[in-house]
């Protein structure tokens, strides 16, 4: 039997993270190669590129610099070199940066790779269509798409504190192989077949977690953010019940829902990005390039393209919350309207 090469497209914190657990099992797995490729979107270091020092030093100085990487994680500045000769293709780059790094490796991929996504977002696709992160990849790309998320903030995985990670796995042929390509001791990965409620959690909680970050900014404490996370899980659900029937109820309960949702309202950037609005007062455009550098705000993004989804299904006042943050977020409601909706809200659809 071949082996399986597998390559990571991204070098940012959560990419770097995950690297070392990749580059590890697959030295110990007697299916994989040894070799793992690393596509590093090339920037110059102190006179040096980003490439030249992570293959010399095995350190990302510029996302990780207190982390060791295992020597067999190899940086490239091409992404096709990268990915070329890769069955599994794993990709951690911002939501942003997919769809063209698809259309650079169109073609020239296995055709028969499977791609994992670790990205929490949504795109639109050329044709102005809005897609999960992991079907703009299974379109453009196409082959199938898994995809691993969870409450994974990467400097505490990066420290070996334990977490758990969901994955939604989209070929039964790769159930195990992704589980063991991934895990570690302080990393437990579950696997499921609910591939999309997985990646819908996971995305939707970027809006909460900018709720729970205007909650923060306003100094409304702990009361009021957990009335946010409820209301924000019950939405959830409702979601995934209109948008994208089947799922399964217990998949909420894995870390890809309640975990990564209660993280992401303590400690995220669309958290701080939040609180940092309502306290500064100045655009979400001036903070974002301080607090999340090479991202578009995901909170606010994610909100504005959920919203056309409500909007063209006219169901914008059955997702009060939602629909109060992306309103609060383009101006056209102050920010008291996140406590009224908070009050008001109906717990039917
Ligand atoms: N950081 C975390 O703790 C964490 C944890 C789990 C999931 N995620 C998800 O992982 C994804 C990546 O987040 P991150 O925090 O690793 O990113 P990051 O902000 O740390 O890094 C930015 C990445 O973008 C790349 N980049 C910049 N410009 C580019 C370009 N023009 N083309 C291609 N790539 C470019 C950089 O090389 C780098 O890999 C996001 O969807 C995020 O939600 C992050
Ligand atoms: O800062 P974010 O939005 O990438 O969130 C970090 C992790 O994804 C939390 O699980």
């Amino acid at each position: 039997m071949d082996l399986l090469n597998v390559c990571i497209i991204g070098s940012g914190n959560w990419a770097t993270t995950i690297a070392r657990n990749v580059g590890i099992n697959v030295v110990n797995s007697q299916f994989m190669e040894n070799k793992v490729n690393m596509y590093v979107y090339e920037e110059i270091i102190d006179g040096r590129k980003l490439t030249d020092i992570i293959n010399t030093t095995h350190i990302n100085v510029k996302y990780m610099p207190d982390y060791v990487l295992p020597s067999n994680v190899v940086a490239y500045d091409d992404v096709v070199t990268t990915a070329r000769d890769a069955d599994i293709i794993v990709f951690a780059i911002p939501p942003t940066f997919v769809s063209s790094c698809c259309k650079t490796l169109l073609g020239k991929i296995k055709p028969m790779a499977h791609a994992v996504s670790l990205i929490k977002g949504f795109e639109r696709n050329d044709d102005g269509q809005i897609l999960l992160i992991s079907h703009l990849i299974m379109r453009q790309l196409k082959i199938p798409c898994s995809v691993l998320v969870g409450c994974n903030l990467a400097h505490e995985i990066a420290h070996n504190n334990f977490a758990e990670g969901t994955i939604g796995c989209r070929d039964q042929k790769y159930l195990r192989i992704l589980s063991d390509l991934f895990k570690s001791e302080t990393f437990r990965v579950v696997v499921t077949d609910d591939a999309d409620c997985v990646e819908i959690c996971a995305t939707l909680r970027n809006i909460i977690a900018f709720g729970a970050g205007l909650a923060d900014g306003l100094d409304f404490n702990e009361n009021t953010k957990a009335g946010i996370i409820r209301r924000g899980f019950l939405e959830t659900l409702q979601f995934v019940d209109v948008f994208y029937p089947g799922s399964r109820l217990a998949t909420f309960f894995e870390s890809c829902g309640i975990s990564d949702l209660v993280t992401s309202c303590y400690a995220n950037r669309n958290r701080r990005l939040a609180e940092a609005f309502v306290k500064t007062g100045r655009p979400l455009s001036e903070l974002e390039h301080v607090l999340i550098p090479g991202h578009e705000p995901l909170g606010p993004v994610t909100s504005e393209l959920i919203n056309l989804m409500l909007k063209k299904k006219g169901l914008e006042e059955k997702f009060p919350l939602f629909t109060a943050i992306y309103r609060i977020c383009t101006g056209a409601y102050p920010l008291s309207r996140l406590v009224e909706t908070l009050r008001f809200a109906r717990e039917d659809m």
